[in-house]
């Protein structure tokens, strides 16, 4: 019976936040590495499927840069990176569009009604929202088929709400020519994000957060200033996959979403109680 009535309290805890939050905008951006570990993935689903449940309005934008990667190595083709984007030749853009839109946005989204939510798969295959043009790198390299968002399909994003369904969107998008862009899923989930006005972006990743020693989770940041962030790139600190992670942080504070966390989806429920508890977990990071 006492374990009953803590249930029933635990449901009371969370009523002030699911009041809080309800039909608030929630972006949630799933990692290539968190999506290799399928029992890591079937909790943090379970966790968005409670979230549209109770009223909140999650919306997964997915990469998927490990099965990527895996793909073309096992066609043959070697991966290069420039500060954290892939050079997409059209061969790979070919291997990236399977990936993300063939196999891993479908994946999820049957992954999400099996647990009894309802979602709805927005990729080029389906209904494609992200529209965007070639991404130019900053010191001139070509980054071949790289795109960058210039706009979101808000309407059909926000009528999926309607029917409970959560959208999930893969990091691919179209230019005005109909061609094929591959976009740093990071990326994608600020654009999205910051199309919506969303309340909350979350990066899930397979680190507890952005470290000051890349190899020892024991430092990691709990909170950091925007500021702190352009050093500790500068610094060569935070490099690699993290760079347009928090890139994308900083782009989106400067745009009015309200706050952006980077946290390890690998910890169960972590992303539950990033939005139901005070202290959150991962790094928060501020304007
Ligand atoms: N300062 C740092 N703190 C934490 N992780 C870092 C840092 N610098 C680089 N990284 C790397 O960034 C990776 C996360 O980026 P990425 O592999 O692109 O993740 P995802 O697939 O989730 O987008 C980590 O696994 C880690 O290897
Ligand atoms: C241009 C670019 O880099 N695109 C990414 C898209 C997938 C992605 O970003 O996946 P993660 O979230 O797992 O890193 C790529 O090809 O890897």
């Amino acid at each position: 019976m006492n374990q009953a009535i803590a249930k029933a309290d635990t449901l009371i805890e969370a009523m002030g936040w699911i009041r809080r939050f309800r039909g608030k905008t929630t972006v949630i951006k799933l990692g290539g590495s968190l999506l290799e570990d399928r029992v890591a993935l079937h909790h943090l689903l379970l966790d968005v499927v409670f979230m549209e449940t109770v009223g909140l309005r999650p919306i997964v934008v997915h990469g998927g840069g490990k099965a990527i990667t895996q793909a073309m190595a096992d066609a043959g083709i070697e991966a290069e990176f420039i500060r954290g984007r892939r050079v997409t030749d059209a061969k790979s853009l070919e291997v990236v569009e399977q990936v993300l839109a063939g196999e891993l946005n479908v994946e999820i989204t049957q992954m999400m009604e099996k647990l009894g939510g309802r979602a709805m798969n927005l990729s080029p295959r389906t209904t494609c929202v992200l529209h965007g043009e070639p991404l130019l790198d900053p010191d001139g390299a070509d980054l071949g088929f790289v795109g960058n968002v210039t706009s979101v399909d808000r309407d059909v994003i926000e009528g999926l709400a309607y029917t409970d369904q959560v959208p999930v969107i893969p990091s691919l998008c179209y230019d005005d020519n109909n061609q094929l862009y591959n976009v740093n899923a990071d990326t994608a989930a600020m654009a999205v994000a910051q199309s919506l006005g969303a309340d909350k972006l979350v990066f899930l990743s397979d680190v507890n957060g952005v470290r000051r020693d890349e190899q020892d989770p024991q430092s990691i940041i709990p909170a950091m200033s925007a500021d702190t962030a352009r050093q500790l790139i500068a610094d060569g600190v935070i490099r690699g996959g993290m760079i347009p992670k928090v890139e994308a942080c900083l782009d989106t504070l400067n745009r009015g979403v309200q706050k952006v966390h980077i946290i390890d989806g690998r910890l169960r429920h972590s992303l539950l109680l990033e939005i139901f508890t005070t202290d959150g977990v991962g790094t928060e990071i501020h304007a």
